[in-house]
């Protein structure tokens, strides 16, 4: 059997084998195999050499025991005719049989080698385990092909004899390792025939007459015919030997690698990339083509499916029955997990910051900003007390004294650089829902309180955006529009994919404004639970539909939900309870007039049944809504209770302030939020801010409030305003407050002016209607209010309606809004205020950000959501009408 020397990298040192009669070698590949890759493939290249003729490889092996002879002894030139006989070195680029082992074209590594290269050059590439290929390399070294030349069952005594001393001789020289080829050697030295007997004759020769003999004998028999024609190329054979021209002198390691033949084409397929491409379960190299074939078929159908062979894993997988093959599972929540296909949406411009369109520049640069310091330590590194944090403020260089290494309050900062920093963005992505239209999913996990993505678009003001509610958006179904702050608005139509973050009555995201180097910024931060990857960013629009033609159906399909985008409508626990009640009533009157109608006896068991049926029910219902009216209480309670820690914690933070550089404005609120305690506090932007964005919880949370005692720095303002406070905070619901009238213009106006980022045109309207609303007039409205069956302060009025409601306030810009409702509140006598305090207790329990705070007054800091419907121009539109 032949053996091949197969060089793992480069053809300088395999073995190209040929047919030296011929002139045309047999290729070391097979043709019709699949190139090995494993252990099994190695068969494939010996299977190869079981085609090969005996002769060749009889031949090929003396002609190497031979040349290893003559490279012991004092090289002698051959003759010129002897060279010539021997044939010309083949050119280097008609060498094809040359069989390589490159792991990297294999692989599919070798990027930088060009394909046509490859096609050209790599064609006959030998593979199979390092270990094999070099085992084959030293088993059919010279040196070993020697020691396979031991006269065990040769019959001339002679030729025996000199097998045997060759053989000792080289072992000798060489190597003490022998390889036990005997038989193998035999069958060479036998086919060999003549050139056997020769090599026996100059052995003889070589026995008796010593050394010069021997190399004598040896030249000679190596110009021997039938040698000269078996030898083949050298492993040795460097590919950069110079060509040699017919009859001129070569010397003899050039002899080795003459032999080299162009063999015919191999008709394999190669493999272009992966160890296994093209390889099948069931391949066998040994086979033919059709062998493998008919065995393929033969094992379908008795495939052992345990425990398949890594290569095979997958494909076990794909093509078992999917019903017992596949079943769910959920990626590590930590993994990183896009969707496989990026979802489009037509006509989202992406915008990455805010940008200012028209006079929005010029109004923004007039408003001046509030600022606010912390002094925190290195070691306190703005975490949770940080003041910065609790006012919603990113800290910076100019108010802040650490460095942002140093320094836990940075998230605009810190998100800057994650879009910087790595490749999948911010970590979310569009998706689509089933019946929401898009949505947005995380791809990668995030802390609590994190912040995931800014809502940056275009910010407009309230003119700006009326213009385009009836230019351009007449007729969108959804719009992304947001109020933000100093009357403006951003619309993200033009924006960041924060606008496409759906609405949830448990949200797991907050839309929240910050301060970052002085200017607002809106951005969804992870709620207290985290973030999971996969899961779908939500956040409570808090949405005002303004009027009963906008209210949208909810469709988060949350436990809590209220069924509509925006608030719980209030009546309609109401009406649930006495519907309830009315529908059983209606059933025992039912039952009963059956009854009447029936003849049936007065006290006949029939009807004495029915009675106890109809009273059991009765009963019933009236225990369940007396259960549901002590749950709602019980809600109220909470909530109040809520509020209070809220306050409190307001007032500790107030506390921790007293190095706060305060404004003259925010003074002039904090006073007044201490003189009103919480429905006023709401009218504090920072105060807001804090209310609406934390929920208690025990985890550190961004931005959240944490007391300090340390009485020593209370300022004189924070004082007064704890002071104003205590024991206010909880009667004050019993006091009505006084409604917002021109008697009291100075209030109104440091409100309106307040500079606080949260006021939203909204607010500054519903200032302007208080103003204007005179005290006579407050029955008609509180009138028209409680009248109405709306789950919110009826905007669309018709015109009787208005007629009716003569002081209507209409601020001249059309906006209906929900700031009519603080106004309601302040009545007293009102039969709603109860439940509107309640509500209003409530509030600060929502989430911030997005979506209109309901209990807004001038001066309110919260952020209105119109995404979804014409909010804008509605009520402008509904005037017209
Ligand atoms: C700002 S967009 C949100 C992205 C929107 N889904 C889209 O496809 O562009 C707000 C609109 O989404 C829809 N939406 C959001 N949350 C919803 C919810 N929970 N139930 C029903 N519709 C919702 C409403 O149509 C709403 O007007």
């Amino acid at each position: 059997m032949a053996r091949r020397n197969l060089s793992p990298t480069s053809s300088s040192s395999s073995v190209t084998e040929k047919e030296p009669g011929s002139r045309s070698s047999i290729s070391a590949s097979p043709p019709t195999s699949t190139p090995p890759t494993s252990h099994a493939d190695e068969a494939s290249i010996l299977s190869d050499a079981m085609k090969m003729e005996s002769l060749v490889e009889t031949q090929e092996d003396t002609s190497i025991v031979l040349a290893q002879s003559e490279a012991q002894a004092t090289p002698q030139p051959a003759p010129a005719g002897e060279q010539l006989s021997e044939g010309r070195r083949s050119a280097r680029s008609s060498r094809k049989s040359v069989t390589t082992y490159n792991v990297q074209i294999l692989t599919g590594t070798a990027i930088h080698t060009p394909t046509k290269y490859l096609a050209k050059h790599h064609k006959n590439v030998l593979h199979g385990p390092l270990e094999t290929v070099l085992k084959t390399n030293t088993a059919t070294s010279p040196k070993r092909r020697l020691s396979k030349l031991v006269p065990e069952d040769i019959n001339d005594p002679a030729e025996a004899q000199l097998a045997s001393e060759v053989a000792q001789a080289a072992q000798r020289r060489t190597s003490s390792r022998v390889v036990d080829l005997r038989k193998e050697a035999l069958r060479n030295l036998t086919a060999v025939g003549e050139a056997a007997s020769s090599v026996a004759q100059r052995g003889q020769e070589l026995l008796f007459g010593g050394k010069d003999n021997m190399q004598h004998a040896l030249r000679r028999t190596r110009s021997a015919p039938q040698l000269t024609e078996s030898r083949t190329a050298g492993a040795k054979g460097s590919p950069k030997r110079p060509r040699t021209s017919r009859g001129a002198p070569v010397d003899d390691s050039d002899e080795e690698s003459e032999q080299e033949e162009v063999i015919s084409k191999p008709k394999k397929q190669w493999m272009t990339q992966g160890l296994y491409v093209g390889q099948h379960r069931e391949f066998d190299a040994r086979l033919s083509e059709s062998q493998n074939r008919a065995k393929r078929q033969r094992a379908k159908a008795k495939e052992s499916r345990i425990l398949p062979l890594p290569m095979f894993a997958g494909e076990r997988l794909l093509s078992g029955d999917p019903r017992s093959q596949y079943r769910n599972f959920k990626l590590p929540f930590d993994t990183y997990n896009p969707l496989p296909r990026k979802v489009k949406v037509d006509g989202w411009v992406k915008l990455h910051k805010n940008r200012f369109i028209g006079d929005a520049s010029a109004l923004w640069k007039r408003e001046k900003q509030d600022s606010s310091q912390c002094y925190c330590s290195v070691e306190e590194g703005c975490g949770e007390a940080c003041h910065n944090r609790i006012m919603s403020y990113e800290c910076d260089s100019t108010n802040c004294r650490l460095t942002p290494e140093q320094c836990g309050n940075r998230p605009f900062a810190q998100l800057k650089k994650r879009a910087k920093g790595n490749g999948y963005d911010y970590g979310v992505e569009v998706m689509e829902t089933e019946d929401r239209g898009y949505g947005v999913r995380a791809m990668r996990t995030f802390e609590p309180h994190q912040i995931i993505v800014e809502y940056a678009g275009e910010i407009i003001t309230q003119a700006e955006c009326e213009d385009r509610m009836k230019k351009i958006y007449k007729k969108d179904k959804c719009y992304y529009l947001m109020s933000f702050d100093n009357k403006m608005i951003i619309d993200a139509t033009r924006g960041t994919i924060a606008r496409f973050v759906n609405h949830s009555c448990e949200p797991n995201c907050e839309m929240i404004k910050w301060t970052v180097s002085g200017e607002p910024r809106m951005a969804l931060f992870a709620g207290a639970r985290g973030i999971m990857t996969g899961e779908e960013l939500t956040y409570d629009y808090n949405f005002d539909p303004f009027s009963q033609k906008n209210i949208q159906e909810c469709r988060c399909g949350t436990r809590s939900c209220r069924g509509v985008l925006g608030p719980k409508p209030k009546h309609q626990s109401q009406n649930l309870a006495s519907s309830l009640l009315a529908g059983t009533k209606r059933k025992i009157q039912e039952v009963f007039g059956s009854i009447k109608g029936s003849d049936s006896a007065p006290n006949s068991p029939k009807k004495r049944k029915l009675s106890s049926m109809a009273s059991a029910t009765l009963t019933k219902a009236k225990n369940a809504l007396a259960e549901k009216a002590a749950a709602s209480e019980k809600a109220e309670k909470a909530a109040a209770e809520h509020a209070a820690q809220m306050a409190s914690r307001e007032e500790r933070a107030a506390r921790r302030s007293t190095s706060v550089i305060l404004s003259s404005k925010r003074s002039r609120i904090l006073r007044k939020a201490s003189r009103r305690s919480l429905p006023v506090i709401k009218s504090s932007r920072q105060t807001t801010v804090s209310f609406k964005n934390r929920t208690p919880s025990s985890a550190p949370r961004l931005g959240a409030l944490k007391p300090i005692n340390k009485a020593s720095r209370l300022s004189t303002i924070a004082k007064r305003n704890i002071s104003a406070s205590n024991g206010k905070r909880h009667s004050l619901p019993k006091v009505p407050r006084t409604p917002r009238t021109p008697a009291n213009p100075s209030e109104s106006e440091d409100e309106s002016a307040s500079p606080s980022p949260n006021i939203t045109p909204a607010s500054l309207r519903s200032a302007a209607r208080a103003a204007s609303l005179s005290a006579a007039n407050k029955n008609a409205a509180k009138k028209l209010y409680t009248q109405t069956k709306l789950p919110f302060k009826p905007l669309n009025f018709s015109k009787d309606a208005t007629a009716k409601a003569p002081r209507r306030i209409d601020d001249g810009m059309g906006f209906p809004d929900s700031d009519d409702e603080i106004e309601v509140e302040g009545f007293s006598g009102d039969t709603t205020s109860s439940k509107r305090k309640g509500r209003q207790t409530k509030e600060p329990l929502r989430k911030t950000g997005a979506g209109v705070k309901k209990a807004s007054k001038s001066g309110l800091k919260g952020m209105k959501r119109l995404g979804g419907t014409r909010v804008g121009v509605r009520g402008k539109r509904i005037d017209e009408d």
